[in-house]
């Protein structure tokens, strides 16, 4: 267990970055690299497959050496050796957090109250093995002996966003007969679309849910399991059609799914750090197993790197201490994550789950109060598609929001000259952000047109671009099954280590909870027969009053 320490914004490595950041207000990136023309390799690192240049940031030299004693003041190579060793880093749920276990190709034993969890990973990864194979060499098929041709995965939060993800960024792997859909709303459209394309002679449903307690999932899965019975599908072909993932099992036993239908979760996986277990089934039924295990091996390469290299060389730590720096001491807010590429469009959405539910904390690991910021707000989309929409706060808005841009150096799909284009797209926004347009150069390029001068000055100001806003540019060479894994397995290390920095426990998500309480209630309220009792404030009242009106003939 953690020891209690010093407050994070007594300590003098935090202090000395305060009065860095001082100093550093009045220079401008242009500056620095007008000074340095080496800074691009300087600030340019590599490791499994990914290059992340972070010389378009608002450090130097001193900079980089105070976040890294920062680090190591809070004990950061230690803690990075606990979650290998299966400490309980998880302390609210007094847990491991073993996502790495998932994906250990080495010999190594991992422990979890003195058992080696590692020969039940390797076992569950050889029974996806046996299923995958099966559905994709049609072996197993439907109730009326026609091969799949459908999967539809059920869940939410990590049983979703994760493979989800996953599936689409490794679209060209995709076995060519083997569709796959996402369900993981509460609202009645998402399945209904889902099954409106659907023949249930040829479709397998995945149950996907740590707990399987989740109501969007279960209520899901209910009519799942319903339109499969009213659409030639019988009670003995279930079996056939429905398959789950949980840590529960006898709650999906309970719930009607065949026992040898069951593949297993642990406790000592967080939902959002599940994509690299049997949840990651629907990704392994559409790109096939060997490509799954690439996934493996690459998120394996970028632990082995986050456990050993040098916390000066190491990527996650690196990009973990840059959001601490602007985070902590320039005051942003957000933090954007723009891929440029069409198949990674679904990164923001599970790197929003995986570090806002991770690090969106307001209490240390030990249950006291933070008087510091933690956890960014995450957002981004496609490049280039957010040059023409949300860029534009970027260059010239009054909040920060430092942004990693992601692109392949080849694309998968070459077309005209598509990809050189995407790519100077990409390195002239983190070219603009960083360098800016001065007055002057406004005034010239306007007076450059054949301006007016009276024109020249009312527009100048406008033109005025401030720049010194931070970027990371993440490279790579083509959106592989290795790479995906590695960039993957990169946010959850970077999200960990900056968890440390701020003592937080990143493995729980109590703040979810409250919700799910006052769910059950409300809608209890809503479909009660009897008159409304007002038990809540009067806006709750009221609009459970509203709903009510509209449907008093369903009550
Ligand atoms: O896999 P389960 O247990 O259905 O949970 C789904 C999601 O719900 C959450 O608990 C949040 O409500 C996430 O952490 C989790 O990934």
């Amino acid at each position: 267990m953690a020891e209690a320490r010093k407050r994070l914004t007594e300590l003098e490595e935090w202090q000395a970055l305060r009065k860095h950041q001082g100093e550093m207000q009045s220079v401008h990136m242009r500056e620095l690299f007008a000074l340095d023309r080496d800074r691009f390799r300087r600030y340019f690192t590599e490791a499994a497959g990914l290059s992340l240049d972070y010389s378009k940031n608002l450090i130097t030299d001193d900079t980089l050496a105070l976040l890294m004693a920062l680090a190591r003041r809070c004990q950061l190579p230690e803690r990075i050796e606990a979650l290998f060793q299966g400490d309980t880093v998880n302390l609210s749920e007094q847990r491991p957090a073993l996502h790495v276990a998932l994906r250990n190709l080495s010999d190594e034993a991992i422990q979890v109250d003195g058992q080696d969890i590692m020969p039940e990973v390797r076992g569950t990864l050889a029974r996806m093995e046996e299923f995958v194979w099966r559905i994709r060499s049609t072996q197993w098929r439907g109730f009326s002996n026609k091969p799949f041709t459908d999967v539809v995965s059920i869940g939410i939060g990590g049983s979703f966003l994760g493979p989800k993800l996953v599936s689409a960024a490794l679209k060209p792997y995709w076995h060519g007969h083997l569709n796959c859909h996402y369900v993981a709303n509460i609202d009645g459209s998402h399945i209904t679309e889902v099954l409106r394309y659907i023949n249930p002679e040829t479709t397998l449903f995945l149950i996907q849910s740590k707990s399987f307690r989740t109501q969007e999932t279960l209520e899901n899965t209910k009519v799942a399991r319903e339109w499969f019975l009213h659409n030639g599908g019988r009670e003995e072909h279930i079996s056939k059609h429905f398959v789950a993932v949980t840590a529960k099992p006898e709650a999906a036993i309970d719930f009607g799914i065949a026992e040898e239908n069951i593949f297993p979760m642990w406790d000592w996986v967080g939902g959002r750090y599940s994509l690299w277990s049997a949840i990651g089934l629907p990704t392994a039924l559409t790109i096939g197993m060997e490509n799954f295990r690439s996934l493996l091996s690459g998120a394996h390469t970028m632990d082995q790197h986050f456990r050993t290299a040098p916390l000066e060389r190491n990527l996650p730590v690196i990009q973990a201490l840059l959001g601490i720096w602007y985070g902590n001491f320039w005051g942003a807010d957000a933090h954007a994550i723009l891929p440029y590429d069409h198949y990674l469009r679904g990164l923001p959405a599970h790197l929003q789950q995986l570090d806002m539910e991770s690090n969106g904390k307001c209490v240390t690991q030990h249950g006291d109060p933070v008087d510091y910021d933690t956890g960014p707000i995450i957002w981004g989309g496609a490049g280039a598609n957010g040059q023409h929409a949300y860029h534009q706060l970027l260059h010239q808005g009054t909040r920060l929001s430092p942004a990693d841009f992601i692109i392949p150096l080849q694309t998968h799909n070459p077309v005209a000259s598509h990809h050189a284009i995407l790519f100077a797209n990409c390195l002239s926004q983190t070219q603009a952000l960083m360098q800016g347009k001065t007055e002057a150069e406004a005034r010239t390029e306007l007076e450059q047109q054949g301006l007016p001068p009276e024109e020249v000055d009312r527009l100048a100001r406008h033109k005025v671009i401030p720049g010194n806003k931070p970027t990371n540019t993440l490279l790579f060479e083509r959106a592989t099954p290795r790479i995906v894994g590695a960039l993957i397995a990169l946010y959850e290390h970077k999200t960990y280590a900056q968890g440390v920095i701020w003592d937080l426990d990143s493995f729980d998500q109590w703040g979810v909870e409250l919700g799910k309480q006052l769910g059950a209630d409300i809608l209890q309220r809503l479909q009660s027969p009897s008159p409304l009792s007002g038990s809540s404030d009067s806006s709750t009242d009221g609009l459970i009053a509203l709903f009510r009106s509209r449907h008093h003939h369903e009550r």
